[in-house]
């Protein structure tokens, strides 16, 4: 029987550390969070970051916009933000509705309050193992890893999925911990050849029972980081839990699994933001 790696308590682990350091700051970190449009899913998972903000002692501010929010208005908010001395991280809740640029967007944020770490600088710190921040998500995934004692050292780490929020940077973390490390995309030919090989398998595709037991190595180390709905309607990841389970080492749920590690780590970013403001006062 697998080890079921629990997101959801590593997250309040973390979160209560992160609020007993906020305490020793001589101001409360502060976050701010654009909501652009009506996604039912953005909604939510903006209340999460609220409640996390309030449990670590931080300041939110929300800023909900309208689904027919101008660009020019958008990008003017930012720069207020950039500029209130009170916010130290903003956070642009994705996806943006289609007629908004995604890119122009990210990049308006000062790399100093970019706490999903997506602006550019932030990206190339990553890339060359100098971070500002780490990313979310795959952070997230890192400190599991850790906690449950997963050594990436010299294993074979198989990522599914190459986007710049999950796939890219989760595969730079995993080499800057010398794991060695296969990126896998929708192009790939004969995918269960390459999940086969994997010490530390990642899926982060969106699809709903793309990793079957004949797909994993018997264990293997199994993280899910999708977060679909089934045709019933429940929330799921990309991994068949039930088949695969009996094959791995160590599994992550969904939900439970990375979905609260990687709001967890957000505000370890946003902490760190603040300290360093607080530091350049
Ligand atoms: N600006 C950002 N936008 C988006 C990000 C992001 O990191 N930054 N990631 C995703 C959504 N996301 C955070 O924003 C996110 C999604 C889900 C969870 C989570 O805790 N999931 C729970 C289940 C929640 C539920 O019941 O619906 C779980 O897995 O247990 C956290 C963060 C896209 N946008």
């Amino acid at each position: 029987m697998a080890t079921r790696i629990d997101g959801k308590a590593l997250a309040a682990k973390v979160k209560e550390e992160v609020a007993v350091e906020a305490e020793q700051l001589s101001r409360r970190p502060g976050l701010a969070v654009i909501l652009v449009g009506n996604d039912p899913a953005s909604r939510v998972y903006v209340n999460g970051k609220e409640r996390d903000c309030a449990e670590c002692g931080f300041r939110s501010f929300e800023h909900a916009l309208p689904e027919d929010t101008a660009q020019e208005t958008l990008l003017g908010l930012i720069e207020e933000l950039n500029r209130d001395p009170q916010v130290d991280g903003i956070l642009c809740q994705l996806p943006l509705p289609a007629h908004l640029d995604e890119d122009a967007v990210l990049n308006a944020i000062a790399p100093d309050k970019d706490v999903d770490c997506f602006h550019p600088y932030n990206v190339g710190r990553l890339m060359i193992g100098d971070p500002v921040f780490l990313p979310c998500t795959p952070a997230g995934v890192m400190e599991m890893l850790r906690e449950y004692g997963i050594s990436v050292r010299g294993k074979r780490c198989v990522v599914l999925g190459r986007s710049n929020i999950v796939g890219k940077p989760m595969a730079m973390l995993l080499l800057q911990q010398d794991g060695t490390v296969t990126v896998c995309h929708s192009r790939t030919p004969d995918l269960a050849a390459i999940t086969r090989q994997a010490d530390i398998l990642v899926s982060a595709v969106g699809r709903v029972g793309l990793i079957t037991a004949d797909m994993v190595k018997e264990g293997a180390v199994v993280i899910d980081v999708a977060m679909n709905r089934n045709e019933a309607g429940k929330l799921c990841g990309d991994v068949d839990y039930e088949a695969v389970e009996p094959r791995a080492a160590c599994i992550t749920p969904v939900p439970g699994g990375v979905g609260p590690m990687t709001r967890a780590m957000l505000m370890r970013n946003i902490l760190a933001a603040a300290r360093r403001h607080q530091a350049e006062i």
